[in-house]
């Protein structure tokens, strides 16, 4: 049953629908939030003393959010012919979530294409880039007009930016911020709407819904 998403607003900018297959009753309440330095606290804390490694969280990172979407976007549910869905992933871990996020969700019946403009030069990440391509997941050369996205896509996935962004926005992903900002097409953000975090970027992604956050929203 499509619903209205009860997370409260971070950010001033509108929302767009939001649809979750849970019933509202099962939604968390009274959240508290994490801070940008908490949240990279406890990120540090879980590798030094816990033990965990980046790829055994960024995995489980992925899964958890590619499980979010089809939760709250069934197959069933989406408006367009092909179940065609639009990721786009930043330089950073966050990026690795979207590539993750990627490969659970085409398994999950989805048609992921990928849009992936600046690969870190690290075995992690050109790992996940060709299981991806493995997986005959596309890759986009460049980002496309909001109103094409408009036309190909049901869902956009923002995993560019988490919660080591910070400044001005460098391109390639201030053409990208901007054209994401004019699509009509709900936007799922990995962990936090792009931008978030920033007090130099006025207006992130819109706090939209999903959003899946790690350990606690932020
Ligand atoms: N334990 C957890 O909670 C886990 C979280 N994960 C995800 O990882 C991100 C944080 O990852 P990190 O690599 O630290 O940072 P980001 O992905 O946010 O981005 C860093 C990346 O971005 C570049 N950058 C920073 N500022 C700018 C800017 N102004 N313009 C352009 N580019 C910028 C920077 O150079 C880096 O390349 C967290 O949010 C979760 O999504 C992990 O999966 C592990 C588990």
């Amino acid at each position: 049953q499509p619903g209205t998403c009860s997370l409260p607003s971070l950010s001033n900018s509108h929302r767009k629908d939001c649809f979750s297959s849970r019933p509202l009753s099962t939604m968390a309440h009274n959240i508290n939030y994490l801070g940008q330095e908490e949240a990279q606290h406890i990120d540090e804390e879980l590798f030094s003393e816990y033990g965990f490694s980046v790829d055994q969280l960024m995995e489980l990172a992925g899964l958890s959010c590619a499980t979010a979407v089809t939760r709250a976007y069934p197959l069933s549910s989406l408006l367009k012919s092909r179940p065609s869905l639009l990721v786009i992933c930043g330089p950073g871990n966050n990026g690795g979530d979207g590539l993750v996020c990627a490969r659970h969700l085409k398994l999950f019946g989805y048609e992921p294409t990928v849009l992936y403009p600046k690969r870190p030069n690290k075995p992690l990440f050109q790992g996940l880039t060709t299981q991806c391509e493995k997986m005959e997941i596309p890759f986009l050369t460049e980002m496309p007009e909001a109103a094409v996205i408009d036309e190909a896509y049901n869902l956009v996935i923002d995993a560019i930016f988490g919660f080591s962004f910070k400044g001005a926005v460098r391109e390639p992903f201030g053409t990208i911020l901007d054209a994401l900002k004019k699509t009509t097409v709900p936007i799922a953000s990995i962990d936090i709407p792009s931008g978030q975090f920033s007090s130099v970027v006025s207006d992130p992604i819109p706090d939209q819904c999903p959003r899946v956050s790690h350990l606690k929203p932020k």
